[in-house]
């Protein structure tokens, strides 16, 4: 129907006025509404995904009501019994706490968002649970939705209660639906127990005991509270743990974590902080390798002794892959799903001070005990030479402890810098020359060339090494010192004079250049200090294209990782690799002296040839032909042509 004619229209009214009565009709408040069975629905089936989430939420209901008991009598202990009966297909938590009155059970158990411990916390605890109620810090339950979460496991859900103070007990009992049974029950212990009549597809955690054991393990293995799996005397928890000591003994944290982790610390970090933000526990260095750089680090963290994770991400320095460890994060909050910690500025402190914590303890050790230092950094170089790429207060302390292979052997950053001072005779205009060689293959060569020169040659066999070093470098130049790093190529400024000790270095003549193309180099001409008559040095990204460009040529390289090279060499030049012919040396300047294409500059195509392959150049199928024809040319001029 037209809403128009709903409205009687007033002849006498225009068309806005008309518009404007009937637009004000529909101007009211309305209050928000809840479908309860479909609340319970999803928080039974979509606020978790952990079908042992359930048993942490039921375990830390247990718990929060013992705390709030050993309040009223500090002796007392109590204690926590799982019980699976797989006849009845249930499994139920019973615990020897506070208990509830039945005003309690009508009032809070059924109602979400709304409990007791969440009450206590705010300050405002109810009538009923005035003894005892100041919040301690140590009640875990805030958000009144945790025993919903039953539902996910259960068909129903049965609470039996007796409040210590009251004469009788309760029994509560609800199911999927709208409606709650209350009655009234002969129990003779003050606690609780909450059975859930499982559902079937989760009718297993009435019959398998390590699933259960795991799961109160995963989550409530450092409650203070012992937990007991059926008719076992034997805690399932371990609840101690040395990291969580106000006075933590090193040795016995470390031992803790070697037993908890089933690893070898390489080193152990104590944390006890309070402020600006609760943190306890250890943090250790794993002997594990991490590869690559994109897996961020994880860490296993508990809030009031609850485990929220096992291996919660984005709270270590994203360099900190290598670490591992156990902390209590007091002050953080979890979300209502406690599967992760609400990102707050309590979260952003924690993060803060542990990333300063780390430093701090890192500064100590390379001062302390260099020696653990070095190993720890040798063991994770490649992760912590990526991370420190980006990171300036990470590169400081690699500048003391990561050592790079160099022509003078192993060295610190710190000791390249300092031997890597510029030679005023050569250079003006910069404090410090850093040369490096990317190139495996080259290593033995080019060390040898840096032996009797002061300035060691730094081996960057992995391109991240290259980048840290160039932003160790830039470091200093915010200090006033001007640095280069340099390639260790006869192009590069000089390196011919200073290095090779090869004077006057020039682009060979066009002729020769092209006679000499198949090497794929550039070919310049120099005047050696030695009497060697080819120097060859390999440009590595020109080498690693050549590879790739066979393999192509072979189909031998996947779509997706042709995109990857095509990628990698887009940003930078391929460049070449350089030749520099001795002119001094008599068969050079002599095969110079003539036009090539004649028998000796044959012999000079195969001597490049030969200085290229035993730097480790690989060879085209074209250069090869070429060595091959120019071999049977010489041999042609020598013995006459075979008929
Ligand atoms: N085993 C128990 N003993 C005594 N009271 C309990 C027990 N289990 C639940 N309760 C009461 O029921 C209330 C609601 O429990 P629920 O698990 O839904 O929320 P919570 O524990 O308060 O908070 P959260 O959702 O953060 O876990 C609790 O505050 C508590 O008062």
């Amino acid at each position: 129907m037209c809403r128009l004619q709903c409205v009687r229209i007033n002849a006498r009214l225009t068309f806005p006025e008309v518009v404007e009565t009937i637009m004000s009709e529909w101007k009211r408040k309305i209050p928000f509404q809840v479908d309860i069975a479909g609340v319970i629905d999803i928080m039974g089936s979509s606020l978790y995904s952990r079908y042992d989430t359930p048993i942490r939420e039921l375990l830390q209901n247990a718990h929060d009501a013992i705390m709030r008991r050993r309040r009223g009598d500090l002796q007392f202990q109590g204690k926590i019994v799982v019980r699976q009966d797989a006849n009845a297909g249930t499994l139920s938590f019973t615990d020897d706490g506070v208990g509830l009155t039945p005003e309690d059970a009508e009032n809070y158990l059924g109602t979400v968002g709304l409990g007791i411990t969440g009450l206590i916390k705010r300050g405002t605890p109810p009538p009923s649970q005035q003894s005892g109620s100041a919040d301690n810090g140590d009640l875990i339950g805030q958000f009144g939705v945790g025993l919903f979460s039953a539902f996910m496991l259960a068909d129903r859900l049965v609470v039996e209660s007796r409040n210590e103070a009251a004469e009788s007990g309760v029994r509560w009992e609800a199911g999927p639906g709208t409606e709650i049974d209350l009655s009234n029950i002969e129990r003779s212990q003050a606690g609780t127990t909450v059975t859930l009549i499982l559902k079937s597809e989760y009718r297993f955690l009435a019959e398998n005991s390590e699933a259960v054991e795991t799961a109160i393990r995963d989550h409530a293995d450092f409650l203070l509270i012992p937990i007991f799996l059926n008719d076992s005397d034997v805690r399932v928890n371990v609840i101690h743990a040395a990291w969580f000591d106000a006075q933590q003994d090193p040795e016995s944290t470390e031992l803790a974590i070697e037993e908890y982790f089933d690893e070898t610390p390489l080193d152990v970090i104590p944390i006890r902080i309070e402020n600006p933000v609760s943190i306890s526990g250890a943090l250790y260095v794993s002997p594990q390798r991490v590869p690559g750089f994109s897996d961020l680090p994880t860490v296993m963290v508990t809030v009031r002794r609850m485990v929220i994770s096992r291996k919660l991400q984005g709270i270590l320095p994203v360099w900190a892959t290598f670490l591992r460890g156990c902390i209590e994060l007091h002050d953080c909050s979890p979300t209502a799903s406690r599967e992760d910690l609400v990102r707050n500025r309590a979260f952003e402190n924690v993060c803060e001070v542990l990333e300063q914590i780390l430093f701090e303890h890192f500064d100590r050790l390379a001062e302390t005990d260099p020696q653990r230092m070095e190993s720890i950094v040798n063991w994770h170089r490649y992760s912590l030479a990526g991370a420190a790429i980006e990171n300036e207060r990470l590169r400081q302390i690699l500048k003391q402890s990561y050592r790079f292979p160099t022509s003078h052997g192993p060295l610190t950053i710190q000791e390249i810098l300092e031997k890597s001072e510029a030679d005023p005779l050569f250079e003006d205009d910069v404090d410090r020359v850093v040369w490096y060689n990317p190139d495996r293959r080259q290593e033995r060569w080019i060390n040898s060339l840096f032996a009797s020169h002061s300035a060691p040659c730094v081996s960057t066999f992995r391109s991240f090494e290259e980048s840290l070093l160039a932003q160790c470098l830039a470091d200093d130049f915010d200090a006033g010192i001007e640095s280069d790093l340099r390639l260790a190529t006869p192009t590069a400024p000089n390196f011919s004079a200073m290095i090779l000790g090869v004077q006057d270095l020039e682009d060979a003549a066009p002729e020769w250049i092209q006679f000499l193309e198949s090497s794929q180099a550039r070919v310049l001409l120099g005047s050696f200090r030695a009497d060697q008559p080819v120097m060859a040095f390999l440009n590595e990204r020109h080498e690693l294209a050549k590879s790739f460009e066979e393999l192509k040529q072979r189909g031998e390289i996947p779509t997706g990782f042709q995109r990857l090279i095509d990628t990698h060499f887009a940003d930078a030049p391929t460049s070449q690799n350089e030749i520099i012919l001795n002119r001094n040396h008599p068969m050079i300047s002599r095969a110079l002296s003539q036009k090539p294409g004649t028998p000796l500059s044959c012999v000079v195509r195969l001597i490049v040839a030969n200085a290229l392959n035993s730097a480790g150049g690989t060879t085209t199928k074209e250069a090869r032909q070429q060595q091959q024809d120019d071999l049977d040319w010489i041999a042609e001029c020598l013995w006459g042509r075979d008929s």
